[in-house]
């Protein structure tokens, strides 16, 4: 490999893998777009299920076309039986996205030929996953809290049947209105490493589930979707702390990160940090705002010392911002990741169908990157090798 092409420990940062007609950041003008348009006006026009068509077919529907498409999300909502016979056998103190990963594949195993290379195929089992996640994530905290598992109500758009699933109780229609605002903002975002694991799993033409499960897995992570759960963790850590300040003073000093805040692209603000802090603003005007108070000190501090080291693009993320109003809905802290997921899951599919049907630029490679091998070498004849008895 030339030196020209040698990327080495910088999270391949920079550099462009694959085209995609899907959604489109500019990371200086903190701008996000879904097939050509702004996310502030998906988020103040349009719902989850009109963003999730336009994610996965490329064009806005039309009035019958949403109509049809809503339909067969509700109409897929159900999971398995076996699914959930076998979620009531988990360890009731499981982590969600872990349960969630792990069901993914369960959801396979209904198909018949799950690794199918048929478009259209794909597309279904895609809206399956969009209408079974919610089931899925609604079903293992009934099973774990000892509730029983709530029926999908038909009668509910997507975002007020996961929390009357979740909750036991129908949504006012502002709550599910500002949830399915929420799924909207958090739908795509490029090549994300969530995106990017279930792209890379797929160019190997394993099945959309295979690259669902690995999506899972990465957006799992603190560093990436894990990281509202950890936003929801310290400020709750810091509810009755006098000293916000020196909490997060500590924190940087001690060479610890605060979670919420930077990201790989965005460098001047994240549009959709913005959108979520107003909202969580004004979900808390009416318990005193303590958390956008706490939130505010905490990202004031953290904003003073970046700006002493140098580090003025370290700036409060979606998941800053999502974490309080999550737990304004009532959204355990360890189901916020998984809430990401059932959103994000409309972004995946979308990017797993570019990665294995992409026609009109070309199909992508199976990817498959070099290392610099920096281990012990003794030549192309390898290392002398010894029994394990005449090893000291
Ligand atoms: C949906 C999402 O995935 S949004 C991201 C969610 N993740 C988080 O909120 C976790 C906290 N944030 C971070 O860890 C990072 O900002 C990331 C991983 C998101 C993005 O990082 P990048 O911009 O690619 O930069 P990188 O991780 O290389 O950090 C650059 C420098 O800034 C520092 N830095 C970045 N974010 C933070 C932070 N939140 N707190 C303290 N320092 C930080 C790093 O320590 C590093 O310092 P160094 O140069 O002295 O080693
Ligand atoms: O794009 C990223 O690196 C992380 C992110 O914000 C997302 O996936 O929504």
């Amino acid at each position: 490999m030339s030196e020209a092409t040698r990327v080495k420990n910088t999270g391949l940062r920079g550099v462009t893998v694959a085209d995609s007609a899907i959604s489109f950041i500019d990371g200086e003008k903190g701008v996000l777009i879904y097939r050509g348009y702004r996310i502030e006006d998906l988020a103040d026009h349009s719902s989850f299920m009109e963003t999730a068509f336009l994610l996965l077919f490329g064009t806005l529907p039309t009035g019958e076309q949403l109509e049809g498409f809503t339909g067969q999300v509700k109409g897929m909502r159900q999971v398995p039986p076996y699914v959930l016979e076998s979620m009531r056998h988990w360890p009731k103190d499981a982590r969600p996205m872990d349960v969630l990963q792990a069901s993914v594949p369960l959801l396979a195993m209904a198909e018949q030929h799950s690794d199918t290379m048929d478009r259209d195929v794909c597309l279904q089992r895609s809206i399956g996953l969009l209408a079974q996640m919610p089931t899925l994530v609604a079903a293992w905290h009934r099973i774990r809290t000892g509730q029983p598992v709530l029926e999908p109500d038909p009668d509910l758009d997507h975002a007020a049947n996961f929390l009357w699933m979740l909750q036991g109780k129908k949504p006012d229609a502002a709550t599910a209105h500002d949830l399915d605002v929420c799924l909207i903002l958090h739908a795509d975002h490029t090549f994300n490493a969530s995106t990017f694991a279930a792209r890379e799993v797929v160019s190997t033409r394993a099945s959309l589930y295979a690259g669902v499960a690995a999506g899972l897995g990465a957006l799992s992570g603190s560093l990436h979707g894990g990281a509202n759960a950890k936003v929801m963790e310290m400020l709750l850590k810091l509810e009755n702390e006098p000293d916000v300040e020196g909490w997060v003073k500590k924190q940087l000093s001690e060479g610890d990160r605060i979670m919420g805040m930077g990201h790989a692209i965005y460098k001047t603000g994240d549009p959709r940090a913005v959108y979520l802090k107003k909202m969580g603003q004004r979900l808390g005007e009416k318990t005193g705002g303590k958390w956008a108070s706490i939130s505010q000190r905490i990202e004031q501090t953290a904003l003073a010392i970046f700006a002493e080291r140098g580090k003025t693009t370290i700036l409060p993320n979606v998941d800053f911002n999502s974490a309080p109003v999550y737990y304004l809905m009532g959204i355990p802290t360890d189901l916020m990741t998984p809430v990401f997921a059932v959103s994000r899951v409309a972004g995946w599919c979308a990017h797993i169908i570019e990665e294995q049907f992409a026609d009109a630029q070309g199909k992508p490679a199976l990817y498959r990157p070099q290392a610099q091998y920096v281990g012990e070498y003794c030549g192309l004849m390898g290392c002398e090798y010894s029994p394990v008895n005449k090893r000291e």
